[in-house]
């Protein structure tokens, strides 16, 4: 799981937005193998919404070849209702981009057999060969879609009560409480997970307790959203607001898991407070304290020997100057090159089978 974290909910959409539309850019769907597109009708959401639109007008992106399958509807409302989620995602979005209505699907609730709606809303997604990215906000009870506390990890398509915390929440849109559907149309929590990608939204301090318990918390059927940590590629996009109940180690570790949106060698610049990274054991003035480093690799001081390909990858480092993990430096060569402190340690294969795994200390 990746967490990002933004100053607001303004620059969480447009991070967002960025996602969304490389995903479709990098598919280039066409009118035979179109990219499948979950959505939610949340109105964290209508600021993503605006930019996916406006990008649209600027022809940055196109959703002509995009199928849209809407999370679910309240139960009894249809698209003329102005609090279904039908009209939401017309007036927010589907009206505002090039996407085609024949694909766009928001479940039909106003028919009398709700359990074959289900299956064939299902079965819908089935014939598209999946989900290939489903957006999902995030519940302040934890919920994603109408999946509401108590909802299994398992669950498919399917008509669920409303918790009474959940309508009380959208309570305001509607007349009365008691004018808010008692039951919903929604996709499972299994359906969700089949999605091939995932991106959680949460802005706002009322979603700040519901996101600390899906990230910190176990697995729980209590706190639906906190079942995505099964899934493996789910982004967390969060601004500060929302975030501000985690501990700051659980943002931490999060974050070291999210693949830059930068440039893959562009560093931070380090505040003046912030002190230099300790050298953990090594101490570089000192090139034989690489010893008492405890690594699964052998060792190679950086010398006129040194292999040209190690060469490469240091200069490299060097010219990033940075520190962290680095991917697939030169190509089909190093695998994985951790550079922390002066040391190199690169693993797997070095240039196939001409070395493997070694570490290098610049001194
Ligand atoms: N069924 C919807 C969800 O899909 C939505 O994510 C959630 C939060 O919405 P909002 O951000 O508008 O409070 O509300 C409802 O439960």
């Amino acid at each position: 799981m990746y967490l990002q974290t933004f100053p607001n909910p303004f620059e969480t959409a447009l991070a967002i937005a960025d996602l969304i539309i490389s995903r479709i850019i990098a598919f280039s769907p066409t009118q035979q193998r179109k990219f499948v597109l979950g959505l939610v009708a949340d109105n964290a959401a209508i600021p993503l919404y605006e930019e996916l639109a406006r990008r649209c007008e600027a022809q940055e992106v196109s959703f002509e070849h995009v199928i849209a399958i809407v999370l679910d509807e309240y139960v009894g409302l249809g698209p003329e209702d102005l609090q279904s989620h039908h009209y939401f995602m017309e007036e927010h979005f589907f009206s505002k981009v090039d996407i085609p209505p024949s694909q766009t699907h928001v479940p039909y609730t106003l028919s009398n057999s709700l359990l074959t709606t289900c299956a064939s809303y299902e079965s819908l997604i089935t014939s598209f060969g999946g989900i290939h990215l489903i957006l999902l906000g995030l519940g302040g009870l934890g919920q994603i879609g109408s999946n509401g506390p108590g909802s299994g990890g398992k669950t498919r398509c399917r008509i669920v009560q409303l918790d009474e915390g959940i309508k009380e929440n959208v309570a305001e849109s509607f007349l009365t409480l008691a004018d808010v559907p008692t039951h919903a149309l929604t996709l499972g929590i299994g359906t969700i997970l089949d999605s091939a990608e995932i991106i959680l939204l949460a802005t706002g301090r009322n979603k700040s307790s519901a996101l600390t318990t899906a990230l910190e918390g176990g697995i729980c059927h209590l706190c639906p959203a906190s079942m995505l940590q099964l899934h493996e590629d789910v982004r967390v996009f969060a601004d500060e607001e929302a975030v501000s109940e985690l501990q700051p180690s659980t943002i931490r570790h999060l974050s070291a898991q999210a693949p830059s949106t930068k440039p893959e060698f562009e560093s931070e610049p380090k505040s003046e407070d912030e002190p230099e990274d300790e050298p953990d054991q090594l101490n570089l003035s000192d090139p034989s304290s690489i010893n008492d480093i405890d690594l699964p690799y052998p060792i190679f001081p950086l010398s006129q020997n040194t292999p040209s390909i190690e060469r490469e990858i240091v200069a490299q480092m060097q010219m990033a100057d940075t520190n962290g993990v680095f991917e697939s430096v030169c190509g089909g060569g190093a695998q994985g090159i951790t550079f922390k402190s002066g040391l190199i340690v690169w693993y797997d294969d070095v240039k196939a089978n001409e070395q493997s795994g070694g570490a290098s200390l610049i001194a």
